[in-house]
């Protein structure tokens, strides 16, 4: 099987990534090249942090890989926390950056969220660029114990439930991240 590193240590992305392309593609993640670096993300979109994630690699392994960067984006919050997503409390911890999101949100009716991730696909010194977005709301109260991160006050439109609530099966197929992979893997196969 072909094997594809994703320049990252997120086991949670890893986990979706490896289920999405199982049987066509062996990930390997950072660590498995031997790679413990938490690489430097100091751009400004979700693009030129992948960008700098997938770059680090060829430039340090001489690998092609792909990076994906991702957050969520509140529309009463300016699109906050967006790329900040990993750490809008100050620190990674996932239930201080939700009791944020809920704390700046309070009394907002416009509940209005997105998903996004940029995948950053390098080939052959060519940077490919995919992209995925699903809209959602965001519930007042946290809700199921699924996934990771923002998921469990995240309810995708069309469903009544959070990310968190739902197999990650079901949102292998309809998430941001999803999204951007189909894109990726139609890109390869062409
Ligand atoms: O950069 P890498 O090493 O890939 O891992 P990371 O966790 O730092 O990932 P990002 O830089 O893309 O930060 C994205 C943050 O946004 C949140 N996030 C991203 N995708 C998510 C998802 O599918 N469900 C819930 N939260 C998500 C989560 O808090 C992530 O830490
Ligand atoms: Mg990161």
């Amino acid at each position: 099987m072909k094997k594809l590193v994703f320049a990252s240590n997120n086991q949670h992305k890893t986990e979706e990534i490896r289920a999405a392309l199982a049987g066509e593609y062996e990930v390997l993640n950072l660590q498995d090249i031997g790679c413990f670096a938490d690489i430097p993300e100091t751009a400004d979109t979700f693009e030129g942090n992948a960008s700098l994630k997938s770059s680090y690699v060829v430039a340090h392994f001489n690998l092609d890989c792909f990076a994906d960067d991702s957050g969520m984006e509140v529309e009463a919050l300016n699109n906050e926390p967006g790329v900040y997503s990993a750490r809008y409390s100050g620190s990674r911890d996932s239930a201080e950056n939700i009791r944020l999101v809920l704390k700046n949100l309070q009394g907002n009716n416009n509940r209005k969220a997105r998903f996004k991730t940029v995948i950053s696909l390098m080939q052959d010194g060519q940077n490919h660029i995919f992209e995925g977005v699903i809209e959602g709301t965001i519930r007042e109260e946290i809700a199921g114990s699924k996934g990771f991160g923002y998921d469990p006050i995240f309810q995708p439109d069309g469903y009544d439930v959070t990310f968190a609530e739902m197999d990650m099966a079901l949102k292998n197929t309809i998430s941001h991240r999803a999204i951007a992979l189909k894109k990726m893997i139609e890109f390869l196969k062409a």
